[in-house]
């Protein structure tokens, strides 16, 4: 199955990668990206550690020189053009940035100072609920609040695009529940997320689309519902039958992508015409299915499937 997906804002690309290569040491980590992001999309990157998902956003940033292919953040060049990718991208601090000592008043104040035409830092920080810790040093923080401070900093320069790395790692389930709220609130207020994740329930639930990097490559790019359904299958089918079942006829069934047979447990993965046919056979052999089970495929399957060796 195939998805076409239609930007959400129709207002055109913001970030155009073009074969992008990266080596280290003559060690090629990056070889050959391709891929362009919308203005107004939470766009998602995915893969495997060290498949070159870092190396590529940091090209992006202009924090890396690429060794061949071209980068445009609104149509600048991020080496070339240091000065105007600044004005219209916000990237997401490492920890390591901040001195333990700075408060959250503090970090929000030197910040501002390095935009010509910052946010007011004072209505960002109320938005981000850290207007109680203004007086806070940044090492006393907790995990989430330092994440929204993040947030807050990669926001005061009003840009057009954040790129968020890893943003929600070592956050317990609730603070990386707020933050995913957040990140939504961001794009909604019109300014188009990049976002770096390992949490395939976090890609599917905020990403309007996902390249999967694959050894430094876009292995696929849709959809978090079009990778799913034109990988593994997007249903997945489970019963054990009352009496056993030809082999060849489920195997033959229509729209299935794996089938399985185990200690008389039957699992198929397909479309919804996968379950129409089951269920027909099931009636013409007369065989009761026990345990029936009809489950969507999740984006963990299809990424699986997708970063196979
Ligand atoms: N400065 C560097 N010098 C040498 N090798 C590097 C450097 N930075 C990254 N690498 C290597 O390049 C490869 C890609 O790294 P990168 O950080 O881009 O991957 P990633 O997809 O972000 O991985 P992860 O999911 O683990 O963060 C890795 O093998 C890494 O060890």
């Amino acid at each position: 199955m195939t998805t076409t997906h239609l930007p959400r804002t129709g207002r055109g690309p913001i970030v155009e990668v073009s074969d992008l290569r990266k080596a280290y040491g003559g060690r090629t980590v990056v070889d050959g990206l391709s891929f362009t992001v919308e203005e107004g999309e939470i766009f998602g990157i995915l893969g495997l550690n060290g498949a070159g998902k870092t190396t590529s956003v940091e090209c992006i940033e202009g924090l890396r020189v690429p060794d061949s292919g071209t980068i445009r953040v609104a149509g600048f060049d991020p080496i070339a053009d240091r000065a105007e990718v600044t004005q219209v991208l916000g990237a997401q601090l490492q920890e390591s940035a901040l001195q333990a000592k700075l408060t959250v008043r503090e970090a929000l104040q030197l910040y501002s100072a390095f935009y010509p035409r910052p946010l007011d830092w004072r209505p960002l920080a109320e938005r981000l609920g850290l207007t109680a810790k203004l007086n806070t040093r940044f090492g006393m923080l907790s995990g989430g609040q330092k994440q929204r401070l993040f947030i807050a900093l990669a926001l005061l320069g009003s840009p057009r695009v954040v790129i968020l790395d890893e943003l929600t790692t070592g956050l317990d389930p609730r603070a990386r529940r707020d933050t995913w709220s957040l990140i939504e609130d961001v794009r909604d207020s019109g300014v188009t997320v990049i976002l770096v994740t390992h949490f395939m329930e976090e890609a599917q639930r905020l990403c309007d689309r996902i390249a999967v990097i694959n050894k430094g490559r876009v292995g696929a790019l849709d959809t978090p519902e079009g990778l799913i359904g034109r990988s593994a299958g997007s249903t997945v089918i489970s019963f054990t039958p009352s009496q056993p079942i030809n082999e060849e006829i489920l195997a033959a069934l229509p729209g299935q992508a794996t089938f399985d047979s185990k200690d008389g447990r039957v699992t198929l993965s397909g479309t919804d015409e996968t379950v129409n046919a089951v269920i027909s056979l099931l009636a013409q052999s007369h065989i009761w299915a026990y345990q029936l089970r009809v489950t969507d495929a999740t984006l963990d399957d299809a990424f699986i499937d997708l970063t196979k060796a």
